[in-house]
């Protein structure tokens, strides 16, 4: 287990009072749009303070681990508190779910690795709201909790500080109000960055990788939490950086020759010209953060939001209507022909839309979230559809299309936490990517997995490159290739 400890009287009661006094005349943010209900629903404020966060790095040093020591032996150096700090507030039936905290990169030699939290009331001022840690991730879904090892009851002025890795929850308030303080320590590499693994396209990105996209020439296009996209020869050089989004970039997809478009939780998408690498046009696309991507063989595209609309776009970039139906984010759409499409929403459905007339055909509904869905045609069939989804529980679900009848083939536990991503392979293998770190590949006529590789924190997305291998990436910033064991 990593490192937790606690520093009770960290604050008096004075200055906890006056930091909720204070952020309170500011106001509060609901989760509303930029966080999936079952992440968390707690109310948030974003401060970046340098003074505060200094005069408590100050307070701190003398409890928080001067140095740490990562398994490759690489030695990070105690460097300050993230001046980005979060005020959180948690009303009756708030909560934030069983999850680890991000990392938060600045370059590749500093980075935060503990988590710095500060409870501002007082536990006797509300019921609920204890943080809980827990021996691993959620296995059976978010719902099922895993044992709990730990658990924190809040009392005013006290710090805790604990590694980003562990697994940890915030319960929910039921009575009362309770008020945090959240920020990170930041630490710093004290012998430059290793060169990569040659298994590795270098430097990978700095924070999360969200998605992978192959290009029909053999590139291979990348998107990050660092707002940036990378360009990548087929060898893994990196070739450009295509900068403009202020947020993550969560899909991209090549919309032509040196075209690409990309959408990001800044609400935007965009339009990419990859001989300069410039941005050649930027729609505001939904009203909260945008998710998917997809573009038809005339050159349409379609994108899922986070308002739970799917909006559709001319090759011009001009919106062309919306199909609405869905209650939830929508995560994932994937083409199937010349208008039709699928989604998949943490509503539980899955949907198959015609975009022409704009109409749902068809519609499955599971009673958890979906993160995930591909589609591809039987080799031996005249045009029949095989469907995969994933879901936040791990499992893996095929389906058959059959007209516009989703006719369920099998499922199976795929991961022991949520499925980031599904994928079929040219020879008819799925592979699966999910926040266990694992990356999966089935072979639909054995039972279970037949390969897979591990990233460090989730895993997040899986593309074939041209030679057969198979490229992944995830949270931990990499984006690999090499043997699957
Ligand atoms: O409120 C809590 O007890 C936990 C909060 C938390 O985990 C976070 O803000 O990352
Ligand atoms: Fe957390």
């Amino acid at each position: 287990m990593g490192h937790c400890l606690l520093v009770h009287g960290f604050l008096d009661a004075e200055e906890c009072a006056a930091l909720i006094d204070a952020a309170e005349a500011r106001g509060f943010v609901g989760a509303g749009s930029d966080y999936p209900p079952s992440y968390r629903n707690n109310d948030r404020q974003v401060l970046d303070d340098d003074a505060l966060a200094r005069r408590l790095f100050e307070r701190l040093r003398a409890y928080a681990p001067e140095r740490l020591v990562d398994a490759d032996g690489a030695g990070w150096r105690l460097h300050a508190l993230n001046e980005r700090l979060r005020l959180c507030r948690y009303r009756p039936g708030q909560r934030f779910n069983i999850h680890q905290d991000g990392v938060h990169h600045r370059g590749a030699d500093e980075r935060t690795r503990l988590t710095f939290m500060i409870y501002l009331t007082d536990g006797d001022a509300f019921d609920g709201g204890d943080t809980v840690f827990y021996a691993q991730g959620p296995q059976g879904g978010i719902d099922d909790a895993p044992p709990v090892v730990a658990r924190v009851r809040p009392r005013a002025g006290l710090l805790i500080v604990f590694d980003h890795t562990l697994w940890h929850a915030g319960e929910a308030v039921t009575r009362g109000v309770k008020h945090i303080l959240r920020s990170d320590l930041l630490y710093r590499r004290e012998t430059p960055a290793p060169v990569a693994a040659p298994a590795a396209f270098s430097p990978g990105h700095e924070g999360y990788v969200w998605s992978l996209a192959r290009l029909r020439d053999g590139r291979i296009v990348s998107s990050g939490r660092d707002a940036a996209i990378r360009l990548w020869s087929p060898e893994g050089v990196l070739q450009a950086r295509l900068l403009g989004h202020r947020q993550s970039v969560l899909s991209v997809c090549e919309v032509g020759r040196d075209r690409l478009a990309s959408v990001s939780r800044d609400r935007c998408l965009r339009w990419w010209d990859l001989r300069s690498g410039e941005c050649v046009r930027e729609v505001v696309a939904h009203e909260a953060a945008v998710l998917s991507l997809l573009r038809f063989d005339d050159g349409r595209l379609a994108s899922g939001g986070a308002d739970a609309r799917i909006a559709l776009w001319s090759q011009d970039g001009e919106p062309v209507g919306d199909l609405h139906g869905h209650r939830g984010w929508v995560w994932s759409l994937c083409r199937l022909d010349a208008h039709r499409l699928l989604s998949a929403s943490e509503d539980g459905e899955l949907r198959l839309w015609d975009a022409q007339s704009r109409s749902c055909l068809a519609m499955w509904n599971g009673t958890t979230p979906l993160r995930s869905v591909d589609a591809r045609v039987h080799p031996a069939s005249d045009g029949l559809h095989c469907i995969a989804i994933g879901d936040i529980d791990g499992r893996v679900r095929l389906f058959e299309l059959h007209g516009d009848r989703f006719i369920a083939l099998r499922d199976w536990p795929a991961h022991d936490a949520a499925v980031r991503r599904v994928r079929w392979l040219d020879d008819g293998r799925l592979v699966s990517c999910g926040e266990d770190g694992r990356v999966r590949l089935w072979s639909l006529e054995c039972d279970g997995h037949v390969a897979e590789r591990r990233h460090a924190n989730f895993a997040t997305d899986a593309i074939e490159l041209a030679d057969g291998r198979l490229l992944s990436c995830g949270y931990d910033g990499e984006l690999r290739f090499d043997a699957m064991g």
